[in-house]
């Protein structure tokens, strides 16, 4: 992603309180997002990820009830003035509890239903059903049962489930909270090629901070309904004992590179995975 780049969520001014809640979940909650970006973010339980997730993709204010304040221009649509359907043209998002957005039993018929929904024509479903399945890297699950899949699996099924639909932006909110780091991993790296190859822009939350590292260029921390942090994942972890003091981890390695880097020892740059703090400590012994 440029500077350049065109912005395709701009969140502007967000507040919103859900009906019968005594404190809004957002609060004044700005933030831009632009085209082929790869966006994490991360916050405290209750922190309001899963409202803002909600707010990008138009179910606030259309599904779920409540006083919304400001405004959501998604692919430049006011969230408020379009409908759903035509809003999750643009974005598809994959919730956090996948079991309860499946609605098939089979692989197959999960990624067929939303197209059918969305009015492909018959001759348009099998490629884009084959094309969904491969660029997940599940083409030989397409004849299994959902219930036979592991957690990983489940989670390629969904995402093929809306990559079928050919969106310009994937919101998903923690799509590795019931997977091993192996799995985790997995889920990440496709997100990466999905950004990097086919343009897509991500917006992810995550609680495992090393992916967010790693594998996001922004990162975006919230805390009590607000933005507390936005900008490039290595710039705002370096704000490490601010976002330990609001309930955040950053990577142990990132620590480390501030600890040296307090002690006076030369850290042009605070690492954020394990190959950085490798040559950060090479460099400092040589
Ligand atoms: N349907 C609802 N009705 C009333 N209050 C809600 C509703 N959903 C969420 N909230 C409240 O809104 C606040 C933000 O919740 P949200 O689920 O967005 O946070 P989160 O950061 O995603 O949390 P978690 O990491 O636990 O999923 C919390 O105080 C929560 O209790």
């Amino acid at each position: 992603m440029t500077a350049e780049s065109k912005p395709i969520i701009d969140v502007q001014n967000v507040s919103f309180t859900y009906d019968g809640a005594s404190r809004p979940a957002l609060s004044s909650v700005g933030l831009t997002v632009r085209e082929g970006d790869f966006l994490g973010i991360i916050g405290p339980s209750g922190a309001g990820k899963s409202t803002l997730i909600y707010s990008m993709n138009g179910i606030i204010p259309h599904y779920c009830k409540g006083d919304f304040f400001g405004s959501v221009l998604l692919g430049g649509n006011d969230t408020f003035e379009t409908s759903l359907t035509d809003l999750s043209r643009i974005a598809a998002t994959v919730f956090q509890d996948i079991d309860a957005q499946m609605v098939a039993s089979m692989v197959e018929d999960e990624i067929l239903f939303g197209l059918e929904n969305f009015g492909v024509s018959r001759a348009e479903i099998e490629p884009r059903m084959a094309e969904a399945l491969e660029s997940v890297g599940i083409s030989d699950l397409r004849h299994r049962a959902i219930s036979s899949l592991s957690g990983g699996q489940k989670q390629k099924v969904a995402v093929a489930a809306v990559l079928a639909l050919k969106p310009r932006v994937l919101l998903l909110d923690e799509p590795t909270g019931a997977l091993d780091p192996a799995s985790s991993r997995q889920i990440f790296e496709l997100l990466r090629e999905l950004n990097e190859s086919c343009g897509i822009t991500v917006v992810v939350v995550e609680q495992k901070i090393g992916l967010l590292a790693e594998f996001t260029r922004h990162l975006a921390v919230l805390s009590d309904g607000a933005v507390r942090y936005c900008g490039e994942t290595r710039s705002v972890l370096r704000n490490a004992a601010e976002l330990l003091a609001i309930g955040v981890n950053v990577p142990r390695v990132t620590t480390l590179s501030l600890l040296l880097h307090e002690e006076g020892y030369a850290v042009d740059r605070f690492a954020v995975n394990v190959e950085e703090a490798k040559s950060l400590i090479e460099g400092i012994v040589a």
